[in-house]
């Protein structure tokens, strides 16, 4: 039987990254800010103006691939799963992927950090704002992972007033929690504990367009089939719509 989608063995091969730009951080710096923060890092400048070009270059071909949600005071918004990305811009994966990249996130976490099982529509994927009053409301990245999940987001296309706002130390009644909102602009990256940083995206203004990518890390990829199931409704019914995050779970290869 022919299959219609591609073996990822023979999807579009996207040449390594250049991750030299990793190797021209203050890596120690950043690590002891991370930690400090509440496992929380936002980087205006990160991203190479080449890397973060060529990922914007995708987005005109993926505009019939986002799937759009409303959910009622959450959330509206587009997003793109990474299945579509795997077929149609195979430089994210690549990214997301690479162990020099892997590496150097895990020496601002500490820990040893996997990617997502191929099960997961969400290890990485495009966020498109692009109509008046797009936006998330208040929330955490909960892991449903038995590890811990990490996020990282990274600007691709931000046209927009939108601003990612977030609270560090929410979980600790021991002090004060900090907030702080920044605009997440092309090049820009914020790194987080999913379950420590609660999190919003303002909502978008008119004639405005923000896209942004997120991956996700974990630091044990197993998860109990019931937990596997609500991550995929939540999946289903908040980002990637049921036809996406199914077919996966149902056998997609
Ligand atoms: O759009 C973003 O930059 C982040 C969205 C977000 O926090 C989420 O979907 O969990
Ligand atoms: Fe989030």
């Amino acid at each position: 039987m022919s299959t219609a989608t591609l073996e990822p063995e023979t999807q579009g091969h996207a040449t390594a990254p250049d991750t030299v730009f990793l190797s021209r951080l203050d890596t120690p710096g950043l690590k002891q800010r991370f930690q400090a923060d509440n496992e929380f890092l936002f980087l205006d400048t990160f991203l190479p103006a080449p890397i973060s070009e060529a990922f914007a270059a995708r987005i005109p071909e993926l505009k019939d691939a986002v799937h759009r949600n409303f959910i009622p005071k959450h959330k509206k918004g587009g997003s793109v799963s990474r299945y579509t990305l795997d077929e149609l811009a195979p430089e994210i994966p690549a990214l997301y992927r690479d162990p020099t990249f892997i590496a150097w996130l895990e020496k601002l976490t500490g820990e040893s950090l996997q990617v997502c099982p191929d099960s997961d529509p969400h290890a990485y994927a495009l966020y498109f704002y692009t109509e008046p009053g797009d936006h998330i409301g208040w929330h955490f990245d909960t892991s449903y992972y038995a590890g811990k999940r990490y996020t990282l987001l990274l600007g691709v296309i931000d046209d927009s007033s939108s601003q990612l706002e977030f609270e560090l130390f929410r979980n600790d009644a021991s002090r004060d929690s900090v907030k702080d909102a920044r605009n997440l602009r092309p090049g820009a990256m914020c790194f987080f504990n999913g379950d420590e940083v609660w999190h919003r995206i303002t909502p978008l203004g008119e004639n405005e367009t923000r896209i942004s990518l997120t991956f996700e890390y974990v630091t044990d990829p197993h998860m109990s089939r019931w937990r596997r199931f609500v991550s995929n409704m939540k999946d289903s019914i908040a980002y990637f719509g049921f036809k996406q995050v199914f077919t996966q779970a149902l056998g997609r290869r």
